[in-house]
């Protein structure tokens, strides 16, 4: 029996899929951790979380199985003890488990019992519940292993203290939303103080898909202090000390404490980071997007920037006849702010085309929201040209306001790979153009000064589909419409709720729950884009496309 323990924590990236890569990445983080007694790794480190209907192909499970097995081998190298997360089928059945490994052998397998099955989670659906599981007595000390939702609840931790653990490890996947690290240390202090056991808490980090891992790993004492803060958005190895006490307590004695991201950095960096691990690892050279000089595409620009440097990324303005000169000008100084190569495109040549075309079609009916849609969707065609020709994915720029009542066009300009704006609503495009114009925080990729002029910021939103169109033609101001989506959106308020909250008339509210609801068929058609909040739209929010309900007349 021992008296002090080094654990290793690795806060990792993963790629969901690839096995050979992620067990590599393993092993080369144990060499690192060369002094440590045990090293532990987020979960699924192995397959990468979420696995989602992977799980469900057998070939995927068999070379899972072979993969750990090849992992377990490994650690006969010297190094310390190894718990991995993997996936393992008992009886049919695939868990969610950590293995813990040494000396080539495999000491022990512990199953996830809590699957989390709601917002954007659905491990219902590919995983078997574990049964309330066992402590493992490593070195003399008997460690439990809840694994991510395991922590979140509290029936794994208690019966994990009552069937004797002397230290809780818990490896997690637990995705970014705004706040949710505060909620996590006041839930896991919490959940120290209540079993009595100091803990580890160790997350991934990087985007996959939709979801941007933070990292954000925490140890918390028995008494619920929080010992080490390791940082939010980056790998990063801590090996930590441990030590029995007078009174045969564990204690973990290392102090450390990162500065996370204050807030709305931490949206920023979300962003960043999604993009980048989004782009690099479906094997794209860059990004291009249309730079209309309007405030979407500039962020949207300095994001990409800031999450793969100025040589990736391509911005294209494609005026049409409705184009204002501030607009041209305001978008090529974007992009010389930027430092990312600019090219003018005018569509006025496919717009004739298409009146020509169309001309006998059309015959006896005024110009309207077909012709307004024509020159983005021209748009569209012309950026899948660039993309088609150099490979570069583009950049879908709509925020999550338009997109929750439809403001944009259908094959236009919603078009695209992926989208950085996509859960954060204008006001907050608004205010995250402001902070990174006077904010280049350590790590990003972008420059230092402003990334947009002022003008960009401050002028009124235009889709300049046709002449003098300002957004609040078709839309109320989005310091008014921004808290009514929020309401019926995030919060999921009726129609009077959202009146009662906000001030707001009921006509107006009525109007934009029906433009929300009808606009389901578009959103279902959007590309993916991050999520930053508790309900995105994607995998938090699914509603019905054919719907009749409406929560107020
Ligand atoms: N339930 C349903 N299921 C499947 N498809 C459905 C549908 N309802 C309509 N549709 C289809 O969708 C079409 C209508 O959608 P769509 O063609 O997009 O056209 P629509 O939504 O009528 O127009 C786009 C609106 O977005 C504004 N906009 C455009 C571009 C950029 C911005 C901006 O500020 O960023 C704003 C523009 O000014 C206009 O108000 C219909 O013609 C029909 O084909
Ligand atoms: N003249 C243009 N040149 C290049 N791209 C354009 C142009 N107009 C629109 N776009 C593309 O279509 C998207 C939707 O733009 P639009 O101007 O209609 O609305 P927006 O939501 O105000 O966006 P932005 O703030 O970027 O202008 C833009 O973000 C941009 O990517
Ligand atoms: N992987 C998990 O079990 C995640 C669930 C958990 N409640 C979270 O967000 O972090």
């Amino acid at each position: 029996m021992t008296d002090r323990l080094t654990i290793a924590l690795a806060q990792m990236n993963q790629r969901v899929g690839d096995l050979a890569g992620n067990a590599e990445a393993i092993l080369i983080v144990r060499r690192r951790a060369s002094g440590a007694d045990l090293l532990l790794v987020p979960e699924l480190q192995l397959t990468g979380y979420p696995p989602e209907d992977l799980v469900l192909k057998p070939a995927f499970l068999r070379e899972t199985e072979a993969a750990a097995g090849r992992l377990v081998a490994a650690t006969s190298e010297p190094g310390p003890a190894l718990a991995f997360g993997s996936i393992r089928v008992v009886e049919g059945k695939a868990y969610n488990v950590v293995i813990l490994a040494d000396e080539g052998r495999e000491l022990f397998v512990t199953r996830k019992r809590e699957l989390p099955n709601y917002g954007t989670f659905d491990e219902k659906r590919i995983f078997a519940s574990g049964p309330l599981p066992e402590v493992f007595t490593f070195k003399g000390v008997k460690i439990g292993f809840p694994i991510c939702e395991d922590l979140w609840l509290d029936d794994v931790p208690m019966h994990l203290a009552h069937e004797g653990a002397e230290i809780l490890l818990s490896p997690n996947g637990s995705p970014f939303e705004i706040d949710k690290d505060e909620l996590r240390q006041k839930l896991f202090g919490g959940r120290a103080t209540q079993t009595g056991l100091p803990l580890a808490y160790l997350n991934r980090v990087g985007g996959q898909d939709e979801l941007a891992f933070d990292g954000s790993s925490m140890v918390f004492n028995g008494d619920g202090e929080l010992v080490v803060q390791m940082r939010d958005w980056d790998e990063q190895l801590l090996l930590t000390e441990w030590a029995r006490g007078a009174d045969g307590r564990w204690r973990c004695e290392t102090r450390e404490r990162a500065t996370l991201a204050p807030h709305p950095e931490d949206i920023y960096r979300a962003m960043v980071v999604a993009l980048r691990d989004y782009v690099q690892r479906n094997g794209f050279p860059g990004v291009l997007l249309g730079l209309s000089g309007g405030i979407d595409s500039a962020l949207s620009a300095a994001v990409a920037v800031d999450a793969l440097g100025p040589d990736k990324v391509w911005g294209v303005m494609m005026p049409s006849v409705f184009t204002a000169d501030t607009s041209k000008s305001d978008a090529a100084e974007s992009a010389r702010l930027l430092g990312i190569r600019h090219d003018v495109i005018p569509i006025k040549p496919a717009v004739s085309a298409l009146d020509d075309m169309l001309r006998d079609a059309f015959a006896g009916r005024k110009p309207d929201l077909a012709e307004e849609n024509i020159q983005a969707r021209l748009r569209m065609v012309t950026l899948m040209a660039l993309s088609n020709k150099f490979g570069h994915m583009v950049l879908t720029t709509g925020n999550k306001s338009e997109m929750s009542v439809g403001y944009a066009t259908l094959y236009g300009d919603m078009a695209g790979g992926y989208s950085v704006l996509k859960d954060a609503y204008k006001t907050t495009v608004f205010a995250l153009s402001r902070w990174r114009n006077e904010n280049r925080p350590e790590g990003l990729l972008g420059p230092a000064g402003k990334v947009m002029p002022d003008a960009v910021i401050t002028k009124p939103p235009s889709a300049e589909l046709r002449a003098e169109q300002k957004d609040e033609d078709s839309l109320p101001p989005y310091d008014r419409l921004d808290p009514i989506l929020h309401g019926l959106v995030d919060r999921e308020l009726s129609v009077s709720e959202v009146c009662a909250e906000t001030g707001e008339p009921r006509a107006l509210v009525a109007e934009m729950e029906k433009l929300l609801l009808r606009a389901e068929y578009k959103r279902r058609q959007a590309p993916p884009g991050v999520k930053l909040g508790g309900r995105n739209f994607g995998r938090d929010r699914r509603y019905p496309i054919t719907n009749a309900f409406r929560t107020g007349a």
